[in-house]
């Protein structure tokens, strides 16, 4: 029965024509720190081998995004560093000296198999405003529609401490939801999920999770011994959940198992989808977006958001705080101070003190037509569910 249920799973893995792949830094770095060229080409060897099959006998191939980690890594040896550097600044120097030979090793690998790859870099904006979603979405398509593969990684150069994602399994989840993946590849230095830290002697290997459930207490620990891993399996579990809340299956194996992984062989976790694919950047909103600012809703207010999912309008915020400006993704609080919804926000902080409480009738003849607006558009708003 259990191996009934593994294959028929793992058919699914195989037939999966859109992948996104996200491998970590402690599968493309040497012992002594630096890139390891063999072990990138060893991805690239696998990964090439899968873009050559022919999924459905029609020529219709698979199409891989890479998301890759291993520019900090990769930018420490160069730089004269021995370890990964704690403060941001010197962090970003060796992600901007690392990822150009990163891209730079990937572009010669795939060389060998006749492939151009293309660089692309997101910082949590790209992925919560409309404008930037829409273009990285653009060039992501476009680029799969030309037979590049794109090479993802966070823009670590410019991202600040507070709106950096700061792991690339969160990153991957959305980048698979953003180009509508069959499937999300979480590749580490461990080959899946186990019931405890693997390093401690009696643990096994969790086959599948169906669900929240499965997770009830398994220990998930901290980032293994290599020490160039920035989440260890925390980040990977959390990303597994966005990405099969957002209606696509994730297997999480070693960079070793990549191969069986991808042609559906039974290896690793198996995450099973949860949710329906939602829509468009909700899910980053929800994820991603870094609220710049925050509205405290009337009960009224919260009860219309969340339940009726109606749009925020002025006459029930009681209070705003921070410092934003039209556009900016912002937190939606019940008068207890608890998180409730996130919306992108349509006026700018210092305009909503005189429009609290008032109606909308009210303020444009008070103010004028462009202040008959909701303060969220129903569209821009996604409410925020507790994890069990
Ligand atoms: N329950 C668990 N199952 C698997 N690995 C775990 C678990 N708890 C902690 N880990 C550790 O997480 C590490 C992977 O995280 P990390 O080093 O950040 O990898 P990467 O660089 O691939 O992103 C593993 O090497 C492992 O030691
Ligand atoms: N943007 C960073 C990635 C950080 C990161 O997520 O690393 P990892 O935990 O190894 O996947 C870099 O390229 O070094």
């Amino acid at each position: 029965m259990a191996e009934q249920d593994g294959s028929a799973v793992r058919d699914e893995v195989a037939a999966a024509r859109r992948i996104v792949v996200k491998i970590g830094s402690s599968s493309l770095t040497t012992a002594a720190g630096g890139l390891d060229a063999d072990r990138v080409d060893a991805l690239v060897d696998v990964l090439a081998k899968v873009l050559d099959r022919d999924v459905s006998g029609a020529g219709d191939g698979k199409e891989i995004v890479l998301v890759s980690s291993g520019a900090i890594a990769a930018g420490l040896a160069p730089l004269g560093l021995e370890r990964r550097p704690r403060d941001l600044a010197r962090q970003q120097a060796a992600a901007s000296v690392g990822q150009g030979l990163l891209v730079a090793r990937y572009t010669a690998s795939f060389a060998r198999y006749g492939r151009r790859v293309g660089q692309v870099l997101l910082t949590t904006d790209d992925t919560s405003r409309r404008a930037h979603y829409r273009n990285a979405t653009r060039t992501l398509d476009q680029l799969l529609a030309m037979g590049a593969l794109p090479i993802v990684n966070e823009n670590d150069t410019v991202a600040t401490d507070e709106i950096r994602f700061g792991d690339n399994d969160r990153l991957a989840a959305l980048v698979a939801h953003l180009v509508r993946a069959d499937l999300l590849v979480l590749l580490s230095d461990v080959d899946g999920l186990y019931d405890g830290d693997p390093r401690t002697p009696g643990t096994s290997r969790i086959d599948e999770v169906k669900g929240p459930k499965d997770l009830a207490g398994v220990t998930i620990g901290s980032a293994g011994r290599s020490g160039v891993g920035t989440g260890g399996m925390v980040t990977k579990v959390e990303a597994a959940r966005i990405a099969a809340a957002a209606g696509v299956p994730v297997v999480l194996t070693s960079a070793s198992r990549a191969g069986d992984a991808l042609l559906g062989r039974h290896t690793g976790t198996y995450f099973h989808r949860t949710g329906r694919r939602s829509a468009d950047r909700l899910l980053w909103l929800a994820h991603a977006s870094e609220p710049r600012g925050a509205l405290t809703l009337d009960d009224g207010a919260v009860r219309a958001v969340v339940e009726r999912r109606t749009s925020l309008l002025p006459a029930g915020i009681a209070a705003v705080e921070g410092e934003f400006t039209a556009g900016d993704p912002v937190e939606l609080r019940d008068t207890e101070g608890r998180a409730v919804a996130r919306g992108l926000v349509n006026f700018d902080a210092k305009e909503i003190p005189r429009l609290i409480g008032r109606s909308t009738r009210d303020l444009a003849r008070e103010l004028g037509p462009a202040y008959e607006r909701e303060v969220v558009h129903r569209d821009d708003l996604v409410v925020l569910h507790r994890h069990g």
